[in-house]
C-alpha cells in the first residue's frame, strides 16, 4: 500500500509560515498533482514527503508508516528534479543504476534492471553517453529511470519538464502518464506525487489535482470538477485558458444580474443553482469559450467594444471593453459569418448555466449547489 496523508502537516521558516495545516489524501497508485502559483508552497511539501524538509507539525504517512522522522531513503520513495540532478561524471548507465549499486544490489540484478529501465524509457542507445551528451528531454527520461530502478512505492517529480520547449513537454506529459498507467497494470503500487505551476501539465496528467494558494489547499478534485464547479474565485481563475472573466456584479431581484449599468436576466439554471441567501454584492465568473455573441440590438446581454483581435488558427480571442470591465471572448475561427474587427460594438451573453457567482469577500463559489 502506498497511499502518502498529510495530516495538519505545517511548515515554519523562522517568522513566516509556508504551510499552513493542510490535510490531504492521496490514494494508492493516484497521480496527483500539486499546482498553485510561485510561492504557494507546493515545492515544500513535497521535499517534506520526501523527507528533504523537516515538518514543524502534524504528519506524514506513506502506506501505514509514520515517516516524519525518517530519512528520505526509508521511505519508499524516488524524486524526479527540474533540473535532472544526474552525477555528470557518471555514464547514463551508471546514474541509472546508481541506487542500486549503492543498495549493493547483485551484478546481474543491477543489469536486468537497468535494461529494462532503459527499454522501458528508450533511453537503450544512450547508456554510455555522459549526461553533458545528452539533450533536456534525453537527460529527464534518465533522470525518470534513475527513480524508476528503484521501484518506489511513491514517485515525487518536482516540476520536472520546466526546462524543456513546449513541444518535448506535450510528449514528455504523455509519456510519464504512459508509464504510471504501465506500472499500475503490472501490479505495481506506484503513487505519483507531482508538483507544477503549470495548469495544463496539472489538468492533462493528474487524476486529482491538488489547486494551493500561499500555503493553504485551496480544491482537490478531478479536472472536470475543477473546471466545471470550482469551489472558489482562486481557483476559477487559476484553471482553465484563457483566464476565466471575473469581476464585479450586483445580483438584482434574485433573477438579474448587474455588471456596471447593464443588466442581464440569470437563466433559469444558473438561478436554481445560486444560494438563496447570496448577498447582493457578488463576483461573477464567465470563461472566454462560454459567451454567445449575440445581436447588437437584442434586449439581453452586455454591450461593450472590441479593443483587440487575436486569431489564433482554429479560434479567435476578442478583447472586449464593457463599460470599465474587460473581457475575453473565444469563438471559433471556422464558419464565422461576420468578420470581427477593433472598435466595432459587440454584444456578448453568458451561454446556459455557464455563469458562476462567487462571495465577493471569501471567494467561495456560492452557485454550486444542486
Ligand atoms: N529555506 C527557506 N527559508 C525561508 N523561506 C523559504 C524557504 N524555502 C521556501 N521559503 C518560502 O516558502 C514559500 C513556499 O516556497 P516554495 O518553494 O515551496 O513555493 P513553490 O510553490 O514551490 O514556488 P515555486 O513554483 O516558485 O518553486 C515561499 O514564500 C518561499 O519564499
Amino acid at each position: 500500500m502506498a497511499r502518502v496523508q498529510l495530516k495538519s502537516l505545517e511548515k515554519v521558516y523562522g517568522k513566516f509560515k509556508a504551510v499552513h495545516g493542510i490535510d490531504l489524501e492521496i490514494e494508492d497508485g493516484e497521480f496527483m498533482v500539486l499546482v498553485g502559483p510561485s510561492g504557494c508552497a507546493k515545492s515544500t511539501t513535497l521535499r517534506m514527503i520526501a523527507g528533504l524538509e523537516r515538518i514543524s507539525g502534524g504528519e506524514i504517512r506513506i502506506g501505514d508508516d509514520l515517516v516524519n522522522d525518517k530519512p528520505p531513503g526509508q521511505r519508499g520513495i524516488a524524486m524526479v528534479f527540474q533540473n535532472y540532478a544526474l552525477y555528470p561524471h557518471m555514464k547514463v548507465k551508471n546514474n541509472l543504476s546508481f541506487g542500486l549499486r549503492l543498495k549493493h544490489a547483485p551484478k546481474a540484478e543491477i543489469a536486468a534492471s537497468t535494461e529494462e529501465v532503459s527499454h522501458i524509457l528508450e533511453i537503450e542507445d544512450y547508456l554510455e553517453r555522459l549526461p553533458k551528451q545528452l539533450s533536456g528531454g534525453q537527460a529527464q527520461r534518465v533522470a525518470v529511470g534513475r527513480a524508476l530502478i528503484k521501484k518506489p512505492q511513491v514517485f515525487l517529480f518536482d516540476e520536472p519538464l520546466s526546462n524543456l520547449d513546449a513541444k518535448l513537454r506535450a510528449s514528455m506529459r504523455v509519456r510519464i502518464t504512459d508509464l504510471h498507467k504501465q506500472l499500475l497494470a503490472e501490479g505495481m503500487h506506484s503513487t505519483v506525487v507531482y508538483v507544477t505551476h503549470d495548469q495544463t501539465e496539472a489538468m492533462t496528467m493528474g487524476n486529482r489535482i491538488c489547486v494551493m494558494k500561499e500555503g493553504r489547499i485551496m480544491q482537490v478534485a478531478d479536472p472536470f470538477t475543477l473546471y466545471r464547479k470550482p469551489a472558489n474565485a482562486f481557483v476559477a481563475g487559476f484553471i482553465g485558458s484563457p483566464e476565466m472573466n471575473i469581476g464585479d456584479a450586483t445580483l438584482v431581484d434574485g433573477n438579474k444580474l448587474r455588471i456596471g449599468t447593464q443588466t442581464f436576466t440569470i437563466d433559469d439554471k444558473a438561478r436554481a443553482r445560486i444560494d438563496k441567501d447570496a448577498p447582493s454584492e457578488v463576483t461573477f465568473g464567465v470563461r472566454p469559450q462560454h459567451f454567445t455573441v449575440v445581436d447588437q440590438n437584442a434586449e439581453e446581454g452586455l454591450l461593450g467594444r472590441i479593443s483587440h483581435v487575436e486569431f489564433m488558427g482554429h479560434e479567435v480571442y476578442l478583447y472586449i471593453t464593457v463599460e470599465d470591465q474587460s473581457f475575453i471572448v473565444v469563438v471559433p475561427a471556422t464558419g464565422i459569418e461576420r468578420q470581427y474587427l477593433r472598435d466595432d460594438a459587440i454584444r456578448i451573453m453568458p451561454q446556459e448555466d455557464a455563469l458562476h457567482i462567487f462571495h465577493r469577500r471569501t471567494g467561495e463559489n456560492i452557485s454550486l449547489s444542486a
